[in-house]
């Protein structure tokens, strides 16, 4: 099946500065795809760019089976995009924003109406139709949002950052909203830094200072051997005093990284160290597999040591 995105070698440069390095790779319709990537590592830049907002200094992509660069505005119609400052309307009622974003999607009134409803029945916006925008709570903005960028029926939805700052309640009726949404074959781009929404995409990619690091399943990116390289394995080490207990292990030479992670530490040490070369009860100790923070985190790392 033709995908929904083909991004193939794409540069974005702002004046001598690259934003986007040489980014490749594709997203299937249908699919959720999650990018992630330190502030500023180039997440909002892709996006505005395969939206044909701002042009590639190289390389091409392909939108719904259009060239960005050859026909931006055929793509507009055809996507939707939740930016991170997305224009509600604050002096707006919920109704109106609706009817604004349906009328710059040039939506004849009956079908502006029958969408709106759709969107609403979907959201549980109902109860707040008549409530001026900037009065909602951030969830419920959030949700407006979404309905706005949803009323032309797009196949592809840009979301960037659409959980930044609401509450993990919302954050996870949110999300429910987006699985109904791919279930209706809706491709879906997300960036997050959340690393439980990383978890519920069908594939991640990982950008760093420009560059896509790397691209695939959670499962596969935990599997990684860059990971955990051959040699070491990972540990989770829970009791006892977690500052004290990083600290030593920072200082440790079978240690080769570790961190808090919650109520215990993660390390990454040598295969050979056990629970009593390591300072340990055996009791303490846990092998286990990375987080996709220690995935990310590691290759970070990987790559300042380039
Ligand atoms: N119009 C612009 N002119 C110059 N530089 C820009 C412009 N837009 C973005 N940049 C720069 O490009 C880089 C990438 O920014 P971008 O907003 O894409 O990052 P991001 O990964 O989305 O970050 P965040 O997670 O903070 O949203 C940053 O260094 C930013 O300052």
């Amino acid at each position: 099946m033709e995908p929904a995105i083909t991004i193939e070698r794409a540069s974005i440069r702002f004046g001598k500065f690259t934003a986007v390095d040489e980014v490749s790779f594709d997203v299937g319709r249908g699919e959720v795809f999650g990018l992630l990537g330190p502030n500023g590592s180039g997440k909002t830049t892709l996006i505005r760019a395969l939206c044909g907002l701002i042009p590639f200094a190289s390389g091409r992509a392909e939108v719904l089976g259009r060239d960005v660069s050859a026909d931006p505005e055929g793509i507009r119609q055809n996507i939707g995009y939740m930016s991170q400052k997305f224009s509600l309307y604050a002096d707006l009622t919920v109704r109106e924003n609706m009817d604004f974003y349906a009328g710059i999607y040039g939506l004849p009134g009956t079908e502006a109406r029958a969408r709106q409803a759709e969107l609403v029945e979907l959201t549980g916006l109902q109860p707040y139709l008549t409530r001026r925008s900037g009065l909602l709570s951030g969830g419920w903005k959030q949700r407006l949002a979404l309905v706005c960028a949803l009323l032309h029926r797009p196949r592809l939805v840009f979301l960037d950052e659409p959980t930044a700052g609401i509450d993990p309640v919302a954050r996870r009726d949110l999300w429910d909203l987006l699985f109904r949404l791919a279930a209706e074959g809706v491709t879906l781009f997300v960036t997050t830094h959340y690393m439980d929404e990383a978890e519920r995409c069908g594939r991640v990619g990982y950008l760093y200072l420009s560059k896509l690091l790397t691209l695939g399943t959670p499962e596969e990116l935990k599997r990684l051997p860059t990971v955990t390289p051959p040699g070491t394995k990972r540990l989770e080490i829970s009791g006892g005093e977690t500052a004290a207990t990083l600290d030593r292990l920072k200082r440790h030479p079978a240690v080769r990284e570790a961190t808090i992670f919650g109520q215990s530490v993660h390390a990454l040490v040598a295969e050979g160290a056990n629970a009593a070369d390591l300072g340990l009860r055996p009791d303490q100790v846990r092998v286990t597999t990375p987080s996709l923070e220690d995935v990310f985190v590691t290759l970070a790392k990987a790559q300042q040591a380039a």
